[in-house]
């Protein structure tokens, strides 16, 4: 009997609903998470438990009501509608499954239907076209925290982030192209980020060269010190995008947006960035959101409802969210592609 191969498509998570306890559940679990908020145990209980737990819950609540759909959060829906796609491409010889780092569908779950199956060969794909350690480093621990505690323990491969893989880079310039027509129309580009914390930055520095955010341009170009710098990766991101959008440098803007907190994130912030392009002449936006595969709360709400917004408040006409990849047929094609390359490589290594 072949035994099939499992795939397994990892996301954030979401709340399992838009009331105030299961957002708090929600960010209870998330922001325990030591890669999130990476201090001392002691204080991020007392952070969370006296300064974010008692409050924001409900703040967040209102915000996910706000792109709640009939069916569902977005990003489970478009997670669940691209595992099924995926599924479908990739054909029978395969197994795949969602499981999100926090709430539902859980890895835990999702690793228990590949152990029920009798499936002995995993290839994960963490939906973060950027390292962070708090988005890929997170779901790859827990990822080996479940299989490690197996009897029969699964041989894992990991497809890496894809940030420079050109089926990523192509799809997201040909959705770019689809959903903003002729760029011409636009004043100017804005491509936006999920933020970290600069310290997050830092800390992922390979061999403390004294290279990460010592200067103005340590991310404009890879070398060793920044090879897991997210700054550096949504920069190469942006430049490639540029390329095939045919975007001269002084057409677009590299963002970050979603900070939390009053440590320094990584700049330049895009709600400050939005509310000072009208005064530059940049009336009519477009706007890309590279860092997320999938339309959630920080692309739906912070951009195209509250970004908005600002940049009208501050005398901007028209801001035009481009969607993220979602489950685009290309995005559904780039995904096995990748798939298919890390089970080919998983299989020459271990025949060699
Ligand atoms: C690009 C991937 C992401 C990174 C890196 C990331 C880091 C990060 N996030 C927070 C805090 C919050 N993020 C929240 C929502 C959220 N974050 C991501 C992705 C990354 N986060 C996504 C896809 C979402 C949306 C989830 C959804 O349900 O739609 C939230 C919750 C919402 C809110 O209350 O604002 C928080 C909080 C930190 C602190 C962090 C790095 C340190
Ligand atoms: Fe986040
Ligand atoms: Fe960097």
């Amino acid at each position: 009997m072949t035994q099939k191969t499992g795939v397994f498509l990892i996301n954030l998570g979401t709340p399992d609903d838009t009331s105030v306890p299961k957002v708090r559940r929600y960010l209870r679990q998330f922001l325990s998470d030591p890669r999130v908020i990476d201090i001392n145990p002691i204080a991020r209980w007392m952070l969370l438990n006296l300064a974010i737990l008692p409050f924001r819950p409900k703040q967040s609540a209102e915000a996910y009501r706000e792109i709640w759909t009939d069916e569902g959060s977005p990003l489970l829906i478009f997670s669940q509608n691209l595992t099924k796609a995926v599924a479908d491409l990739l054909g029978d010889d395969y197994m795949v499954r969602l499981g999100m780092r926090y709430q539902n569908p859980s890895m835990e779950a999702a690793m228990a239907e590949f152990r029920a199956a009798g499936v002995e060969r995993i290839i994960a794909l963490p939906l973060y076209p950027q390292y962070a350690s708090s988005s890929t480093g997170s779901c790859l621990e827990e990822l080996y925290r479940i299989a490690g505690a197996d009897w029969n323990t699964p041989s894992l491969a990991v497809v890496p982030p894809f940030y420079d893989h050109p089926a990523f880079l192509d799809c997201q310039a040909e959705i770019a192209r689809e959903s903003l027509g002729d760029l011409d129309q636009y004043d100017a580009i804005l491509m936006s980020y999920h933020g970290i914390p600069e310290r997050h930055i830092t800390k992922s520095e390979v061999g403390n060269a004294g290279h990460c955010l010592k200067s103005d341009s340590c991310c404009d170009r890879f070398v060793t010190a920044n090879r897991y710098c997210y700054r550096a990766q949504c920069f190469h991101v942006s430049r490639e995008i540029a390329k095939r959008l045919n975007l001269s440098e002084d057409r677009y803007y590299v963002t970050f947006q979603s900070r939390l907190g009053r440590t320094p994130w990584i700049r330049p912030y895009t709600d400050i960035v939005l509310e000072e392009l009208p005064a530059k002449g940049v009336k009519k936006l477009g706007v890309l959101i590279p860092s997320f595969t999938a339309d959630c709360l920080e692309t739906l709400e912070e951009i195209e409802m509250r970004g908005l917004e600002s940049f009208v408040e501050a005398g901007g006409e028209s801001l035009k969210m481009v969607p993220s990849l979602n489950d685009h047929p290309k995005w559904v094609e780039a995904v096995c592609t990748m798939v298919r390359e890390q089970g080919v490589a998983a299989t020459t290594a271990m025949t060699v």
